[in-house]
């Protein structure tokens, strides 16, 4: 087994709820007491119903949050104790709506630019030719950094919104419904890019998904979280074979059964 890259344990994340005007305000657990490893080189998919804590768990993992108890190590460093910029470099994400993740205001260029000034402190030709290599990885043409993303596609928004997290070259790339906000004919090509790229760059993906059809496509492991906590973690066939929880039981019926191939399966093959 590849060494452990990224180390949850036992998270929990509590927030403070307002009720309303004349009750008590709460707490709510986002998190309870999740233990999840990230292995060098693998794409773990997390699967759960909406509010069970994925974006949440997320966030901690980005460094964006701080959990409540609990820690996240990156190679066995606390990620509350990397500064912001270096774990920035190594931890990137994908969003789900690459229209309302992109600064309208900015051009692809300077939106793609953005990490490397920001994150490597690169000279400005150095910056030059790492657009230009990444534009041919994604083979994105040249004409597309003077556009904003106003004049884009879903799918091409999203191909820019990859660039600007792989630009710098991270480890780990965290994609939060990274293809549901897209066609399904383009979904399939975003899957197949992020699987290209994995190989190219090295990659290691958390993929965040309501969808265990996609997931089952792309997952090496699957963890499914439900409530705030995580209730098994294995591979598809594992949880196909034998569903530790009822819960899983039924996400997995409501993906199967598949009589025929379904749309998007149709666009993989
Ligand atoms: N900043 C916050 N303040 C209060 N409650 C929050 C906050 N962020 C998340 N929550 C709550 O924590 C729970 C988990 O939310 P989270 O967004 O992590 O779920 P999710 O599984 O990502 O859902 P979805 O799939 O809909 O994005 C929800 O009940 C949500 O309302």
């Amino acid at each position: 087994m590849t060494p452990p890259l990224m180390d949850v344990r036992r998270v929990s994340r509590t927030f403070r709820v307002n009720r309303g005007l004349f009750r008590p305000s709460g707490t709510l657990e986002a998190l309870r007491d999740v233990s999840l490893t990230l292995y060098r080189g693998e794409i773990l998919a997390l699967v759960g119903e909406s509010g069970s804590g994925k974006s949440t768990l997320s966030r901690i993992m980005l460094g964006l949050d701080r959990p409540t108890a609990g820690d996240v190590l990156l190679d066995g460093t606390s990620v509350g104790t990397i500064p912001r910029r270096r774990l920035a470099a190594r931890v990137q994400p994908i969003f789900q709506d690459p229209y309302s993740s992109l600064n309208p205001y900015r051009t692809v260029r300077q939106i793609i630019e953005m990490p490397l000034i920001v994150n490597k402190r690169m000279s400005a030709p150095a910056r030059r030719r790492a657009i230009a290599d990444i534009l041919d990885i994604l083979r994105m043409p040249r004409r597309t950094l003077e556009a904003y993303p106003s004049q884009m596609s879903g799918g091409q928004r999203q191909r820019v919104a990859i660039a600007r997290a792989l630009i710098a070259r991270p480890e780990i790339v965290i994609c939060d419904e990274p293809t549901s906000a897209l066609d399904v004919s383009v979904q399939a090509q975003v899957l197949n890019l992020l699987m290209d790229l994995r190989a190219e760059f090295n990659l290691t993906y958390l993929f965040i998904s309501h969808d265990l059809a996609v997931v089952e496509y792309i997952a090496d492991r699957i963890a499914v979280m439900k409530s705030g906590e995580i209730v098994e973690v294995d591979k598809y066939d594992g949880l196909l074979r034998n569903p530790k929880t009822e819960y899983t039981r039924t996400l997995i019926s409501s993906t199967l059964p598949v009589p025929e191939m379904s749309a998007f399966e149709q666009t993989c093959v």
